[in-house]
């Protein structure tokens, strides 16, 4: 067993980052290779598919691809964006906070939104950027200057972002026996809809005053591209007696995971995993922590509703309901649901998604 800190392997750590220790318990999320899944092997498929079932999550290696290599290298030119993004001051970032205006898009700042249902805060600030604003299919929302200066970057990050998520779905599109296209044509780069690129920091917390950064959730959307250096992301695996788990950041790697839009076209046959972000672990806690993410959701107008046309996906039970609740609606509700600065009571539930489902809890 190695002490508090060391590392067994220096290519599982991120170079001037302190290590990610190993006596802290890891969720063993597959390791999946997207050389092998663009070329289409039928193995690769096959896990992807096993992983999008059992639990939603997964690593992808990009290493092994051009295109991957070229999307670690536009996530890296982000991630220096987004250091120099938050260190604007308070005054300027509260600008471009556009809720009051019904729009997730544009600045959150720390401890707005609850993190549970006892009413504490979130410890981390966020900025959410429209692919639908950076490729110019929708107004520009005011930007500050480095997020103005830096459109052609993350053009390139999003589309990057967004061809590894058409390639997921066409391959769950596939497993899932859909009509061609199904899952794609809901997705099309240049439809509106709520993709978005999101940075995101969290200073150190306290010694003593540790606490949940981001509440637990799933992602609202379709699929998540995720790039982490530092811990602190963990998820709860499926079960009853599950406890919460670190996924260990990879060099080289990206996280991907299923958010509520998969569980609702399927009828709950994929999984769209709850997750949170803790104090990065061990002496890790001591480090700002920034993350880069791109969600995709289905375009604005598509209903989360079972799909039509798979034999694999269960049907409605005869009690069942489904909400008739269109993409967009469904995220604003959800991403401006638990903001304090935006409503007087917050109803918990009512801002929930797919969590009780997450679960596989039968009752
Ligand atoms: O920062 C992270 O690692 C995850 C963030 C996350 O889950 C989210 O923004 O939905
Ligand atoms: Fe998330």
């Amino acid at each position: 067993m190695q002490s508090h800190g060391s590392y067994t392997d220096i290519q599982n750590n991120f170079p001037g980052l302190p290590p990610f220790p190993d006596d802290v318990p890891t969720a063993p999320l597959l390791r999946l290779s997207l050389g092998k899944l663009l070329a289409g092997d039928p193995t690769e498929c096959e896990r992807l598919f096993q992983a999008s079932v059992e639990i939603g999550f997964f690593y992808l290696d990009l290493q092994d691809s051009g295109h991957g290599v070229s999307l670690l290298g536009d996530a890296d030119k982000l991630f220096t964006v987004g250091e120099k993004l938050f260190e604007l001051s308070l005054e300027e970032k509260k600008t471009f906070d556009f809720s009051a205006q019904n729009s997730y898009f544009g600045y959150k700042g720390q401890g707005l939104s609850t993190v549970d249902k006892a009413g504490n805060l979130d410890r981390n600030e966020f900025y959410n950027v429209s692919k639908d604003d950076i490729i110019g299919i929708s107004d520009p929302l005011p930007a500050p200057e480095v997020l103005k200066q830096s459109r052609k970057q993350q053009e390139s990050f999003m589309l990057g972002s967004h061809v590894i998520v058409s390639l997921v779905l066409n391959i769950l599109n596939d497993k899932l026996h859909l009509p061609q296209d199904t899952l794609s044509n809901l997705h099309r780069w240049r439809s509106t809809g709520g993709d978005q690129v999101r940075f995101v920091k969290a200073p150190p917390q306290p010694v003593d005053d540790r606490r949940t950064a981001l509440g637990q959730h799933t992602d609202f959307g379709s699929v998540t591209v995720l790039f982490n250096r530092l811990g602190g992301l963990q998820v709860l695996p499926p079960g009853a007696d599950a406890e919460w788990v670190y996924v260990r950041p990879l060099p080289g790697h990206a996280i991907i995971n299923l958010g509520d839009a998969m569980v609702k076209f399927t009828n709950g046959l994929l999984r769209s995993n709850i997750h949170r972000v803790a104090a990065p672990p061990g002496i890790q806690g001591d480090s700002t922590r920034y993350s880069l993410v791109y969600f995709s959701r289905p375009e604005d107008s598509v209903m989360l509703r079972r799909l039509d046309g798979s034999d694999l996906i269960p049907p409605i039970e005869k009690d069942q309901v489904e909400e008739e609740i269109s993409s967009k609606d469904w995220i604003i509700r959800r991403a401006l649901g638990r903001r304090v600065d935006l409503h007087k009571d917050i109803d918990y539930e009512k801002a929930a998604g797919t969590e009780q489902m997450s679960r596989r809890i039968r009752v």
